[in-house]
């Protein structure tokens, strides 16, 4: 066997460790999973990840091959969040509720902890248009907005495993509705009209709030709403006054008691 052959069966050897060594990482994350499971302990623990990468940060700092080294265990974590995320959920998650309930951020930080696709409905639309939803408002009308919604909507029940965060009015119409339930679990977001008052008062991106911004239209607006978005919800989580990851863990565990997890 000469020089060249030899480095080769060496690298054969370390690629069957890095197998080895990756099937048991994945088999640890299924046994920590069940041991949360077990024991009723959050899901979510994001001072644990930082623990980890700092670890990880200090056993590699002076190495040779750092940033490499590093880009495979962004990827590692990344695939280990979505083993979790499928034995998780084997569907899409469907954030409903008013403007302001926290649909945009709590499906920004799941479809980050779970590295799941995440289609933020508005953006979507809007990308797809060309226009902000306020111009589509101003140029087309509300109906012709709310028809792209639909579409939208329809177009996403063909995958599963997403987080879908709708603009406020999506679960409006019943047809909407239907469409969300095919591949999906609806999870209503809640907040009192003052919260809401005070989380979206500085902004201009909702043209339904435009000159009305304030805590009676709000409530007004909500109310008439309430029934359809209760209508239309498999769970729902309250928002006042609780952290985003604890949003998050609570919508984890209804959604999975929802399917007797
Ligand atoms: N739990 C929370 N605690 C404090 N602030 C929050 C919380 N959830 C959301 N916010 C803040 O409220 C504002 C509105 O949130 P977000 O954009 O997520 O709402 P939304 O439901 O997506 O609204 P829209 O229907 O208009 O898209 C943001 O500035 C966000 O940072
Ligand atoms: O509640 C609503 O009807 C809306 C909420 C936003 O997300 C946008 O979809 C649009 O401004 C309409
Ligand atoms: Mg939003």
């Amino acid at each position: 066997m000469n020089d060249l052959e030899m480095y080769r069966e060496q690298l054969a050897l370390c690629d069957d460790k890095i197998i080895d060594a990756l099937v048991e990482r994945n088999s640890i994350i299924e046994k920590i999973m069940a041991y949360k499971e077990t024991y009723g302990m959050p899901i979510l623990q994001p001072a644990q990840e930082a623990k980890q990468q700092k670890q990880l940060d200090e056993k590699l700092r002076g190495n040779k091959y750092q940033e490499e080294i590093q880009d495979v265990f962004g990827r590692i974590l990344r695939n280990s969040k979505r083993i979790q995320a499928r034995k998780l959920f084997s569907y899409n998650i469907v954030l409903i509720g008013f403007m302001g309930a926290g649909k945009s951020t709590i499906s920004d930080y799941l479809s980050t902890m779970f590295d799941m696709r995440l289609v933020e409905m508005d953006q979507e639309i809007s990308e797809r248009q060309e226009m902000s939803i306020p111009d589509i408002f101003a140029t087309y009308g509300e109906e012709y907005f709310r028809n792209l919604e639909t579409e939208l909507l329809k177009e996403l029940q063909t995958g599963s495993n997403c987080i879908i965060s709708c603009g406020g009015g999506v679960a409006l119409r019943e047809e909407n509705v239907v469409e969300m339930k095919k591949n999906g679990r609806v999870v209503l977001l809640t907040a009192s009209p003052e919260t809401i008052y005070e989380r979206v008062k500085d902004s201009n991106d909702r043209p339904l709030l435009k000159g009305n911004n304030n805590v009676e239209f709000i409530a007004d607006l909500m109310e008439k709403r309430r029934e359809k978005y209760e209508a239309a919800a498999d769970v729902v989580i309250q928002t006042d006054d609780k952290s985003i990851v604890q949003i998050c863990e609570e919508l984890i565990t209804k959604l999975t008691e929802l399917d007797g997890k």
